[in-house]
């Protein structure tokens, strides 16, 4: 192996390293300039920069034959596996462990003055790292198991790579004796775990990145439920167990009444705390295997998997009345809401599209017959209920 690898081996880690970090601060200057840079982003970068700054040291010394004791790099690493470790907990959000293995750090950087003899400095110093590195696999198991990220996974698998190959490194050290080997060993998977490492860090924001943008497509900044594409995309499992299992599935339209009123009489961000508040009634009203999405400005959509009409009626019912018995207060002043509600039903091979339009029909005869009150499709005729004001 050691005929494989230049006098100075070292250098061609540091241009591993150099090549990787300087790809690493590239992604990280681009995202810095981002309005929510991701998380971890400044202690990630302090932990490559770290790195880079010790493999130079190490290669500086390396080339001018300055001797270098086994304990240098090994602390390096130590310190490195730390930085790690914090960058791990702050990307996962996450505070816990770092006063405990910062104080071990600080012995291992000690031990120096009370240890004697290299071989238990290296072991020493060597066995806090791994401790560092495996804690810091921990975290992104959790963080990659959670946020279903698979940089994080990358990450866990570069720690791993450390914790195999301390103790070989050590075995080379005191049972084989081969001190050069035992170097190459400990170096060796520290410089590939740090490549996985920035790998991973690069693969775990673009994932993030892709998820928020997706997560962006289906959801409404304002209210935070669903839009119309991402109503279309979480109905596909319902729909399909309605059409296997020949059920119920019901709809019903809101709009809110004279909305532009609001807006022009108490201003736009007032019209938007009305949109906020009837959201958040519609989504308390309801079961949590149903479906709430604002379809547009004032309208929303509410749809009920294994639900027939009678029961959607009700339910409208119940949500017109929680709607009016809700005023907005605004500077002492009460801003009356009242919705206008359309329903309907269909049952097996349910076409969503036409089942939206059914309960928008519906929705639009409740506005011309007053507003505030509910209104159904059965079976094509449009009824309206009663009870409303
Ligand atoms: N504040 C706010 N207003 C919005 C938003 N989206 C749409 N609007 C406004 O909502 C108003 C809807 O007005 P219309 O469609 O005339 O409906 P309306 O005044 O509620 O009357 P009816 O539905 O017939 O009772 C328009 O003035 C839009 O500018 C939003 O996100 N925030």
């Amino acid at each position: 192996m050691q005929d494989f690898f230049p006098e100075h081996w070292s250098t061609l880690y540091v241009g591993l390293i150099f090549t990787i970090t300087l790809a690493q601060m590239l992604v990280v200057y681009d995202l810095s300039a981002a309005s929510t840079p991701p998380a971890g982003l400044g202690m990630f970068t302090v932990y490559a920069m770290a790195t880079l700054l010790g493999w130079i040291l190490f290669a500086l010394q390396q080339g001018t034959d300055t001797p270098v004791g086994m304990a240098v790099p090994a602390a390096a690493s130590m310190i490195d596996g730390y930085l790690l470790f914090l960058a791990a907990t702050q990307r996962a959000g996450l505070h816990s462990g770092r006063f405990i293995l910062g104080g071990l750090c600080l012995v291992g950087c000690l031990s120096i003055f009370f240890v004697k003899g290299d071989d238990k400095l290296f072991a020493l110093q060597i066995s806090i790292t791994a401790l560092c590195f495996g804690c810091s696999g921990v975290i992104f198991a959790y963080r990659g198991l959670r946020e279903r990220n698979v940089g994080d996974a990358i990450m866990f698998l570069a720690t791993m790579l450390m914790l195999i190959g301390t103790p070989i490194a050590l075995y080379l050290q005191f049972v084989r004796g081969d001190q050069e080997l035992a170097l190459l060993m400990a170096f060796g998977s520290h410089s590939w775990a740090y490549v996985m490492v920035v790998i991973g860090f690069l693969a775990s924001v673009l994932v993030e990145y892709q998820q928020h943008l997706s997560h962006l497509a289906t959801v409404d900044p304002l209210t935070q439920l669903l839009n119309r594409r991402g109503l279309e995309a979480s109905l596909r499992v319902s729909l399909a167990r309605a059409q296997r299992l020949d059920l119920y599935t019901a709809a019903v339209a809101i709009d809110i009444d004279h909305f532009k009123q609001v807006n022009d009489s108490f201003g736009h961000d007032t019209g938007d705390n009305v949109i906020r508040l009837v959201a958040s009634i519609v989504s308390s009203c309801c079961r949590g295997s149903d479906v709430v999405a604002r379809t547009g400005g004032e309208e929303f959509l509410l749809v009920m998997p294994d639900t027939n009409l009678e029961v959607a009626r009700k339910v409208a019912e119940r949500l017109r009345e929680s709607i009016a018995e809700h005023p907005l207060s605004v500077d002492q002043q009460r801003i009356p809401i009242t919705v206008s509600l359309g329903v309907a039903a269909a049952r097996g091979d349910v076409q969503l599209e036409q089942l939206l339009q059914e309960s928008d029909r519906a929705m639009y005869l409740a506005k011309r017959n007053g507003r505030n009150r509910v209104a159904w499709v059965d079976n094509k005729p449009v009824h309206l209920s009663a009870g409303s004001a």
